[in-house]
């Protein structure tokens, strides 16, 4: 059963493969086969949601880490030959992604953000980000399966099709891993999910003083957003948590609007709010590099900007 299988954590990271998946196996015309954890339910949903077959796993035991399942995996792929194997570039996916390779002998193109088949009709053109997004570099898979991680929200989710039918197939219990999780905590989130917010208010060192993030959260209350920082507010300065720096090291945004301010938009910054929709930039310096990607530049000081900007968009929604 060559074709092209997907493996992910979540459903919502599942979806997003199936979406890309089902492109892929359309182009080499193969099925696509879903690898997930999970009840029955799951993979009916993931059969619903485009996939023709579904290789169920028990969820992992709470002392089990998810590389357990490497050798199952790696059984399966050695027996059925698949074209491709897609990852969930997860913090464990790719962990994962990385042991199940090395366990196939085969090649992993990490963070692969677009795929072109190539004249052969078997083999795909992979593109991923590398100098922190300075560059898009362009790999082929010379081996078989060819494998790839893929960032999150990077594809479309696959829509449901009502009717579809396809098999479900529960694979073995994984062998006793020598790894074993001894504790799991949350950690205590301090600040919103910039992740997934429409709208990212972003602070840079422009802002003198920590007291002065009173007129950015003011902006952030009146449209809605969450703050976001540059990393030497949050490494250096320890002005707001980890979580909310973006960028090559820090988090990858997507939000409608992102509204940079007192940013200089050095690349390590701008690789991490390449996929939001409109970029406005608030600088004194009309020579900023922000601007070179901006949608809607404002050359003036934040002291002066920010509290005219609140004032005039409270009394604009107010109206
Ligand atoms: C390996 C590596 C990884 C990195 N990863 C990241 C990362 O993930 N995320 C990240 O953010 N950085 C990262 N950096 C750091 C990055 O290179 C920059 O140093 C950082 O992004 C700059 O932050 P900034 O824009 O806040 O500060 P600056 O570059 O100092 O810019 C401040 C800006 O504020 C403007 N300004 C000053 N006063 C005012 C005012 N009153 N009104 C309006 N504008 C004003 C200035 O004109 C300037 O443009 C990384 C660096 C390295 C080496």
């Amino acid at each position: 059963m060559a074709g092209v299988w997907v493996l992910a954590e979540t459903e919502e990271r599942m979806f997003e493969l199936l979406g890309l998946g089902k492109e892929l196996s359309k182009q080499l015309g193969c099925k696509l086969f879903a690898l997930a954890w999970g009840q029955q339910d799951d993979g009916r949903r993931y059969i619903e949601h485009g996939a023709d077959e579904v290789m169920l796993m028990d969820p992992p035991g709470s002392d089990q880490p998810l590389i357990a399942y490497v050798p199952v995996i790696a059984e399966e792929a050695r027996n059925h030959d698949p074209d491709v194997i897609l990852v969930a570039a997860t913090a464990r996916g790719k962990e994962l992604a990385a042991r199940l390779a090395s366990a196939l002998g085969t090649g992993l193109v990490s963070e692969c953000t677009s795929f072109r088949l190539r004249e052969d009709g078997k083999t795909f053109d992979m593109e991923r980000m590398v100098f922190g997004g300075a560059a898009v570099q362009t790999v082929t898979c010379v081996t078989r399966p060819q494998m790839a991680t893929i960032p999150p929200r990077c594809f479309s989710k696959a829509l449901p099709e009502s009717g579809r039918q396809g098999e479900i197939r529960v694979l073995p219990a994984p062998p006793s891993c020598p790894v074993r999780v001894v504790d799991k905590k949350p950690r205590a989130q301090q600040a919103g999910n910039i992740e997934e917010a429409r709208v990212v208010i972003c602070v840079g060192r422009g802002l003198e003083k920590e007291e002065d993030l009173k007129l950015v959260r003011d902006l952030a209350e009146v449209v809605g957003g969450e703050i976001a920082c540059t990393r030497p507010l949050a490494e250096e300065l320890k002005w707001l948590p980890e979580e909310t720096y973006v960028g090559l090291s820090g988090k990858k945004v997507k939000p409608d609007l992102y509204v940079g301010v007192g940013v200089s938009g050095q690349v390590q910054h701008t690789t991490g709010i390449r996929d939001a929709k409109i970029i406005c930039a608030i600088n004194k310096d009309e020579n900023a590099p922000i601007f070179s990607m901006a949608d809607l530049g404002i050359v003036g000081d934040l002291y002066q900007v920010l509290p005219e900007l609140t004032k005039q968009l409270r009394e604009a929604i107010k109206r």
